[in-house]
């Protein structure tokens, strides 16, 4: 059994692998004496991650760190110092490419912040953009601002907004739509697909028809990616 283990910048998720099914893994009550490996992404800072990789090296189970390479198959990646791609954004690349492959394909992880990736269908990622998440979004506005404020009711819709919460939160949201529709226009095929992943992901998926919203996405990628870096 595999513990897979996702670090973000909002929190730590983990899950349980194991013959091709993910299960959810409290991380108060790991099943240990079954854990093979460990993998492991980490873009945010964690205590508990520490404590984790710590417990499963006192018994001697092996923990890889997923890391980001120029290329893993025939996936390529855009960035020239691959070091600096968040691993979360290559193993969402990693996952789509690998779920569907020869598909050209946008990977939208919406969290602490919202990352849009362009691939095509030769495996190429064509590059992308960090925006703020929608959290961050209205944070940033409402704490350098006098006057904007939110209200914890107001839900994000792509409306106009007819009071300050609704032009904050509407504003966040089609700043997002926007975005995504932008990078729609990187791609010279109609038969791209758009695939979400992040706390925001099934949100905006509603907003795209035929698209695609996977919570398990980059946690997927981690599964791929110790396959195939093992095989290389
Ligand atoms: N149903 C949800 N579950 C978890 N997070 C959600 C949900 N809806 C909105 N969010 C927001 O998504 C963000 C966390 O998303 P997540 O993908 O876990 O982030 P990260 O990978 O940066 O830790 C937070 O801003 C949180 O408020
Ligand atoms: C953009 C991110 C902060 C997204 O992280 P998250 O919202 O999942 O916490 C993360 O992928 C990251 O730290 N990236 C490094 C910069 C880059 O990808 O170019
Ligand atoms: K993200």
């Amino acid at each position: 059994m595999r513990l897979l283990i996702d670090v973000g910048n909002t929190s730590l998720k983990a899950v349980l692998w194991q013959d091709g099914q993910i299960q959810p893994c409290d991380t108060n009550n790991i099943p240990w004496l079954q854990i093979t490996v460990v993998v492991y992404a980490c873009v945010g800072r964690s205590e508990l991650l520490k404590q984790l990789l710590e417990k499963a090296q006192a018994q001697n189970i092996d923990c890889f760190e997923a890391t980001v390479s120029h290329e893993l198959g025939t996936l390529h990646c855009a960035y020239q110092q691959v070091g600096n791609l968040g691993i979360d954004r290559w193993l969402a690349l990693i996952s789509g490419y690998t779920l569907y492959p020869n598909t050209a394909a946008i990977v939208v992880d919406a969290g602490t912040a919202t990352t849009i990736d362009v691939l095509n269908n030769d495996g190429q990622h064509l590059g992308g953009w960090i925006l703020p998440g929608l959290d961050l979004m209205t944070a940033s506005l409402t704490q350098n601002t006098q006057r904007v404020f939110d209200d914890e009711n107001t839900p994000f819709a792509n409306e106009l907004g007819k009071n300050t919460p609704n032009g904050l939160k509407n504003g966040a949201l089609v700043a997002t739509i926007g975005a995504i529709e932008q990078a729609k226009l990187h791609l010279n095929t109609k038969n791209s697909l758009l695939i979400f992943a992040g706390g925001y992901g099934q949100l905006l998926q509603g907003y795209f028809s035929d698209s695609i919203f996977d919570p398990m996405l980059v946690m997927k990628g981690l599964n791929y990616w110790y396959e195939l870096a093992k095989k290389s």
